[in-house]
């Protein structure tokens, strides 16, 4: 039987010693010109990243929004398979979700990733193909890190609680082949000191440090479970650290990975 997800990342983090999510997020129009000749120029970029930042990734997380094209579909195969390589879990971000037969198709993607985001909107039947996948991480979404999280997050149910609240409740429901975790944003320190009191077993990917500002300490020590695993992402703040640096533009990338490693672990086993 294949090893359990969250199994798999507590190595990870044990062996890079690193709860740092990479964010693939490699928007085309900010690539350094000089990829721009290459065949899949994200492809290029994403494994000059990788190799400067590896050693400091608990986990690379590639957000589809960034290959859905042709050329874009290739590119992330091509980096699935390179982190695999490398012994670096991959985290779709994908947020996906439908009704029955569509959401099945949707599952499929995880015989090549490791782990996905889906969003719980449409209910448990919506994510029941993914919650099947005994061996993968599903991280619904539940307070997010963006302002427009307060729309409809964080409002007040008739049976009590908010809905951020309901979802994280469900997600202990799904739990049942300990392959669920929350997305939980760092933008939102006391959201997030309060979800994790309401669920301390479930491990949270928390973004939002980097570009969104959020807060790291909270993020670390609120988003960790009791047992150290969890993730921290920063995308753009890693991956495009060295924007204007031409083609030292990795080096400054794993420069900035490290960076975020330290801060982090500043905060780690300090409870
Ligand atoms: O609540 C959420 C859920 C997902 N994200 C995703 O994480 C990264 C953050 O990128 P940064 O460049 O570090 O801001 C991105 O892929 C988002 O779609 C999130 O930010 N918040």
């Amino acid at each position: 039987m294949a090893t359990a997800f969250f199994d798999r990342l507590a190595d990870r983090i044990a062996t890079v010693d690193s709860v740092v999510s990479v964010g693939l997020d490699s928007q085309l129009d900010r690539l350094p010109d000089h990829l721009a000749d290459h065949d899949l120029p994200q492809w290029a970029f994403n494994r000059r990243i990788i190799d400067a930042t590896h050693e400091h990734a608990a986990c690379y997380k590639p957000n589809a929004a960034f290959y859905e094209s042709a050329d874009g579909w290739r590119a992330l195969r091509e980096t699935i398979a390179y982190a695999h390589g490398k012994d670096v879990p991959v985290l779709l971000d994908a947020k996906r979700a439908d009704i029955g037969n569509t959401t099945r198709q949707y599952a499929e993607i995880l015989d090549e990733v490791d782990a996905i985001t889906v969003n719980p909107y449409m209910g448990q039947d919506s994510l029941q193909p993914f919650l099947d996948r005994a061996d993968k991480g599903v991280f619904v979404l539940c307070r997010t890190s963006n302002p427009g999280r307060t729309d409809f997050q964080g409002l007040d149910l008739d049976s009590g609680g908010t809905l951020y609240e309901r979802v994280a409740d469900r997600a202990v429901a799904w739990n049942e082949h300990n392959n669920v975790g929350l997305v939980v944003g760092a933008t939102g320190p006391d959201e997030l000191e309060a979800i994790r009191e309401q669920v301390p077993s479930l491990p949270f990917l928390v973004p939002g440090v980097g570009a969104q500002g959020g807060d790291a300490k909270a993020a670390v020590e609120h988003g960790l479970r009791d047992d150290g695993v969890g993730l921290v992402n920063s995308s753009r703040g890693i991956i495009f650290a060295g924007e204007d640096k031409g083609d030292d533009f990795a080096a400054a990338a794993g420069q900035s990975a490290k960076q975020l490693k330290q801060r982090l672990n500043q905060y780690r086993g300090d409870d």
